[in-house]
């Protein structure tokens, strides 16, 4: 048995992850600014919650995961200090919204519109007070965290943990998410029917 005592992953699992509220319909992300904080509506429930250990996505102090989600576009909304967000890395598929004062991310969007995942915006939902966001379901791009510097004897407890807390480790998406890219591509190429 691999000893997980002490295996950080990410603050809102470290202690066990918490159900989210199927009733439960969104709520207001904000950044770390002690004074004019960017405000983000998020209108709706968020789907595909996981821990991702890319080096892209935003991970509050000391976590080795970020904790992204996903919603619809059309829910979110940006309320206040929209003047203080600039897009990290305008090349990359996700254009990330981060606040240019504390460098939290509000928000991801996608403007290719052949993109797989067109239309979903990723959002970081413990930046909300609320309760009820849908849980992390998976953990995303583990072995990545390695190109943040975690030293890869340390992957077997890192694994575990996540296996422990019902995140099951993968090295790129889930299953059922890389293969709703797969028909992505298929469908657009003809591999499949459109
Ligand atoms: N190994 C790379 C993986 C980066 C990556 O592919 N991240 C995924 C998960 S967030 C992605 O979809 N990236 C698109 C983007 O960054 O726009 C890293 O850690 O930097
Ligand atoms: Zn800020
Ligand atoms: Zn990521």
């Amino acid at each position: 048995m691999t000893n997980t005592a002490g295996v950080k992953i990410h603050p809102a699992v470290d202690s066990g992850v918490k159900s989210g509220n199927p009733n439960f319909s969104g709520g207001t992300l904000s950044c770390r600014c002690a004074s004019n904080p960017v405000k983000v509506r998020v209108g709706a429930q968020t789907a595909h919650n996981h821990v991702c250990g890319c080096t892209k996505c935003w991970k509050p102090d000391g976590a080795t995961f970020s904790q992204i989600a996903v919603v619809s576009r059309d829910a979110v909304e940006v309320l206040e200090n929209a003047d203080k967000l600039e897009v990290v890395n305008a090349e990359a598929p996700i254009q990330r919204y981060r606040c240019r004062d504390c460098g939290v991310h509000m928000y991801g969007r996608i403007e290719n519109k052949d993109h797989p995942f067109y239309g979903l915006d990723f959002v970081h939902t413990e930046l909300s007070s609320e309760d009820g966001w849908s849980a992390p379901e998976f953990a995303a791009f583990v072995s990545s965290i390695i190109e943040s510097g975690v030293d890869p004897s340390e992957m077997d407890a890192i694994r575990s943990r996540l296996r422990e807390l019902g995140l099951e480790p993968y090295d790129a998406l889930s299953p059922p998410l890389m293969d709703a890219i797969a028909t992505h591509v298929a469908k657009r190429s003809g591999a499949l029917p459109a």
